[in-house]
């Protein structure tokens, strides 16, 4: 009896514990598998992937309209190349921040391949990046980026981009673009090169031209397909342009580097290139050999701190003085808060705390110009798990700063001009966590200190001196807000009137 009792009990017992390890096992393995998911997204096709369902002509619309049908984290097919898409705040800042090592890699596409050959910082990884990465900073830092030395310099091109606008007084209409470009390409320049050229200057005019056309080509539909199918780039017009705007760049930096080599005095650093080829001279004299302080790297972090630094800072600029133009009554307010604090005499970097206003307009301007959609493309540097979903090593990930800063669980009015958004109850300045312009992470943009600097002080001088407005027989509402897209999105050539003020 008590036998069969014993007995009954431990298959009861042996019972339980197979069946506990049943649940369990399924608990781990449904956890595991939902560990292991992949991203969802629209059924690709073959071949062709995703390309039927995207607008290539406005891919980070396209792709935000689709992360509202499949969620946050998901995979879009060009081709076959298969490509995670991030999107909201709070994911993109979960992903570029909280995995930061994770997905700090660059997506080195075959196009960003033909521009610097894997050097440089913008489109290289590993430690080679990590170097490059952290003597720009350092360099930048010691050229003033945040300090006075850059806030002489910024107010000087003040005056010279003020200047430019006056000779325009008797035409009054003028498309003020390519100026502020210039302006803006100048304060790089001077960091790069240690010194500025003239707006009129033609071989300037010729490399900022040049850098703005490959920002758009690289954008163009045709360049998208050259990433997917390299092969087809001899064949595609815009390649072959693009490559040709590539080897005249280089070639017009190679000699201004060279003429700087031959100057160079290092007792007296003038710029980024001198300061490059002396630390190269150090290490020599230390006798490391094998440094990434050699020819390339230094060629192609002056063509990416000059491009990034130019075309970015200028259209923010171009989108700064067209939505002044499209809201008169916001411009009327920028112009009361100026005249209050600031007055008549020059405005400096200090002043931006009494200019909540003015302060807010501006941050509005880069949220709704958005003007690096996608930032640029990231890759992942090892296997990842995000909200649940399991991403490889080595995937391609663009995080959609679209997505971010139109976010709409983080914006009162994401698609209106409202500064607002930047403003407390009693007028004060707030910042916004989703404010993210210049990315985050690892490979934050390293010139957003300088830019900023610049953008406030072009943008406060010009409309100390200036009110802006739409060219006669044109109202506020037909000037044009849509972007013209390429890598970058900038406002549509148009004529503004900068009409003095008294
Ligand atoms: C309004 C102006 C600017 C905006 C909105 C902007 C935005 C960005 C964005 C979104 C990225 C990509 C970040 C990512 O991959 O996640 C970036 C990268 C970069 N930016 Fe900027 N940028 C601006 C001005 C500048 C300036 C003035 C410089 C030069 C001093 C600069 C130099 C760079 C460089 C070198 C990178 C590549 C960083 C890396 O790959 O490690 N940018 N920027």
């Amino acid at each position: 009896m008590l036998e069969e009792l014993f007995k009954s009990s431990t298959s009861v017992l042996l019972l339980g514990v197979i069946i506990g390890l049943l649940i369990i096992q399924i608990l781990l393995s449904s956890f595991s598998s939902k560990e292991m998911r992949e991203p969802p997204g629209p059924r690709p096709l073959l071949l062709l992937g995703n390309l039927l369902q995207v607008n290539l002509k406005r891919l980070d619309k396209s792709l935000f309209d689709l992360s509202k049908t499949y969620g946050p984290v998901f995979t879009v097919y060009f081709g076959l190349k298969k490509v995670i898409v991030i999107a909201g705040y709070r994911t993109v800042k979960q992903a570029l921040v909280n995995h930061a090592e994770e997905f700090g890699n660059r997506e080195v596409t075959p196009i960003f391949y033909d521009f610097t050959k894997g050097h440089g910082i913008l489109f290289s990884n590993g430690d080679s990046w990590k170097e490059m990465r952290r003597f720009a900073l350092s360099t930048l830092k010691d050229f003033g980026m945040g300090k006075r030395i850059s806030e002489g310099k910024i107010i000087e091109e003040c005056h010279y981009l003020i200047q430019e606008f006056e000779q325009h007084q008797g035409n009054m209409t003028f498309n003020n673009s390519q100026t502020i470009v210039y302006a803006a390409s100048n304060i790089i320049s001077a960091i790069m090169f240690g010194n500025r050229f003239e707006y009129k200057d033609p071989v300037f005019q010729a490399m900022v031209e040049r850098d703005n056309e490959s920002i758009r080509l690289t954008g163009s539909a045709s360049l998208l397909i050259y990433n997917i199918v390299p092969w087809l780039g001899p064949f595609l017009k815009n390649w072959r342009d693009l490559m040709k705007n590539v080897e005249d760049n280089k070639a017009e930096v190679k000699r201004i580097i060279g003429n700087l080599k031959e100057t160079l005095n290092p007792e007296m650093c003038r710029c980024f290139v001198d300061a490059f080829l002396i630390h190269r001279q150090k290490l020599e004299e230390s006798e490391i050999k094998d440094s990434h302080y050699h020819d390339d790297n230094l060629l192609y972090s002056v063509i990416n701190l000059f491009a990034a630094g130019t075309d970015t800072t200028g259209n923010t600029l171009q989108w700064c003085l067209l939505y002044m133009a499209k809201y008169p009554h916001i411009q009327d307010q920028v112009l009361e808060e100026l005249n209050r604090v600031v007055g008549s005499r020059q405005v400096c970097v200090e002043d931006r705390k009494n200019l909540p206003y003015t302060d807010a307009v501006i941050h509005e301007s880069q949220r709704l110009g958005n003007i690096v959609p996608m930032a640029i493309p990231h890759r992942t540097s090892r296997d990842v798990s995000l909200h649940g979903y399991f991403i490889k090593e080595g995937t391609t990930v663009f995080p959609l700063l679209t997505s971010v800063l139109y976010d709409e669980s983080e914006w009162e009015d994401p698609f209106t001009f409202n500064p607002a958004h930047f403003l407390d109850q009693e007028g004060k300045f707030v910042k916004r966590d989703a404010f993210m312009p210049f990315s985050a992470g690892r490979r934050v943009c390293p010139g957003e200190s300088l830019a900023r600097m610049e953008i406030f002080l072009f943008f406060t001088s010009l409309l100390q001196h200036f009110r802006f407005t739409p060219p006669p027989g044109v109202s506020e509402d037909e000037l044009d807000l849509t972007p013209v897209v390429g890598f970058t999105l900038s406002p549509s050539p148009q004529k503004l009137c900068a009409v003095r003020r008294q």
